[in-house]
């Protein structure tokens, strides 16, 4: 009987506050972060991490004090499994996490992987969009641990789906549902937010914002409401460096200048944390307020949504069944998707390199 393991990724969040330190240092010690060599980019991560701890821990107080991903992608591997066996997939499957930066981490996820005894392993990052700094960064340990930890079974990898059907859906049906909330306080702007990223990431060809915006494009389309207004924005800035914009909290507070309800769509998070819980909910919800703006709609991250697992589930099963040879990298659109060496990303000897630029075929759309 054939056995398959998915293993889901996503970067992790600390599981009390003790431990916000030394996740903000395995986050600024990864190489796809701080691009220095070894020695440098440990002590810089050391003095970052400790610079940076007590904002982090008071941003992670606000909820608990720990970060509720881990949980929250619990649900959605239940969700994932029962999606797969009701499909008929012949043998067992099992669905295991990899976090990036806190427990549970890549080594035991292989070690967990190899215990299963896989015929064949689908590795799906939790990131719609691909970056170097993420899905990137996550794919990368895997392969090297996998190797060093001799789990050698045939590997499919999906790289992204930004447009994935089921996903898009997900969320023009949350999007749609917020812009009638906000409706009554006049014609809503959606504020379309993702997590930012260093422009340098972008200039060295990182696919990751025409990806968002490929994503916002198609949920905007999906949506089918004329006239809509919308822009895609950049939260979570952090560091010296000049990061992709316009910024989220620019964006609420031209809303306010205009007069205008917002809704906002995480829409480069698949679940709630720090980020959503924190950031968009208190941080900018309160500038909303003091900057007058009508009304302030937070839409739901697709968590366990419906059509986004059984979109996952539907990468699942093609990734399968795409050759090994080619790296399977699947890069999921409403046209029924197409393997992503066509825009250029593969597995090479093991090492995953980076997608180029993704033509931008989406940019001319995006509305004010
Ligand atoms: C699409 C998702 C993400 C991208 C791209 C990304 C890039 C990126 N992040 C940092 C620095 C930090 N990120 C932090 C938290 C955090 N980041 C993401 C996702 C992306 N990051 C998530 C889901 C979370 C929340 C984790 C949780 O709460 O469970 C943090 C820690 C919190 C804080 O101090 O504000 C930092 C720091 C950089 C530098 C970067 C790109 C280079
Ligand atoms: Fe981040
Ligand atoms: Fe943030």
């Amino acid at each position: 009987m054939s056995r398959l393991a998915v293993v889901v990724f996503n970067l992790g969040g600390p599981d009390s506050l003790k431990s916000v330190k030394p996740f903000l240092f395995n986050l600024f010690n990864d190489p796809a972060i701080i691009g220095l060599p070894t020695i440098p980019r440990w002590l810089i991560a050391k003095v970052v991490s400790a610079r940076r701890a007590p904002i982090a821990r008071a941003i992670y107080e606000k909820i608990g004090g720990r970060s509720p991903l881990v949980e929250q992608t619990e649900t959605q591997m239940t969700a994932l499994k029962t999606a797969l066996d009701r499909r008929g997939i012949a043998g067992e499957v099992g669905v295991f996490m990899a976090m990036r930066y806190w427990h549970p981490m890549t080594r035991a996820a292989v070690d967990r992987v190899k215990a299963f005894r896989p015929d064949t392993v689908i590795l799906l990052p939790l990131y719609p969009q691909y970056s170097t700094s993420t899905s990137g960064s996550s794919l990368n340990t895997w392969v090297r641990t996998a190797q060093a930890r001799g789990l050698s079974a045939e590997t499919h990898t999906i790289c992204c789906y930004p447009t994935e059907t089921g996903f898009v859906a997900a969320l023009a049906d949350l999007t749609k549902a917020g812009v009638e909330q906000a409706r009554p306080h006049g014609p809503p702007r959606v504020l379309f937010s993702a997590h930012g990223l260093p422009k340098a990431n972008i200039e060295k060809g990182d696919p990751y914002q025409s990806q968002v915006e490929m994503t916002a494009a198609a949920i905007v389309e999906t949506m089918g409401i004329p006239d809509l207004d919308w822009v895609v924005c950049y939260q979570s800035r952090v560091g010296p460096l000049e990061w992709i914009g316009p910024d989220t909290d620019s964006e609420i507070e031209r809303a306010g200048r205009d007069g205008v309800p917002v809704v906002v769509v995480p829409l480069a998070f698949v679940s709630e944390h720090s980020e959503t819980l924190v950031e968009l909910d208190l941080e900018y919800g309160e500038l909303a307020e003091e900057r007058g703006v009508p009304a302030y709609v937070r839409v739901p991250t697709v968590q366990a949504h419906d059509t986004f697992i059984d979109g996952l589930a539907d990468l699942v099963t093609r990734a399968m069944t795409a050759e090994a040879g080619d790296g399977c990298l699947i890069e999921a659109g409403p046209a029924g998707g197409r393997l992503c060496s066509q825009v250029g990303a593969r597995v090479c000897g093991g090492e995953w390199s980076m997608c180029p630029h993704v033509p931008d075929q989406n940019s001319d759309k995006q509305g004010q």
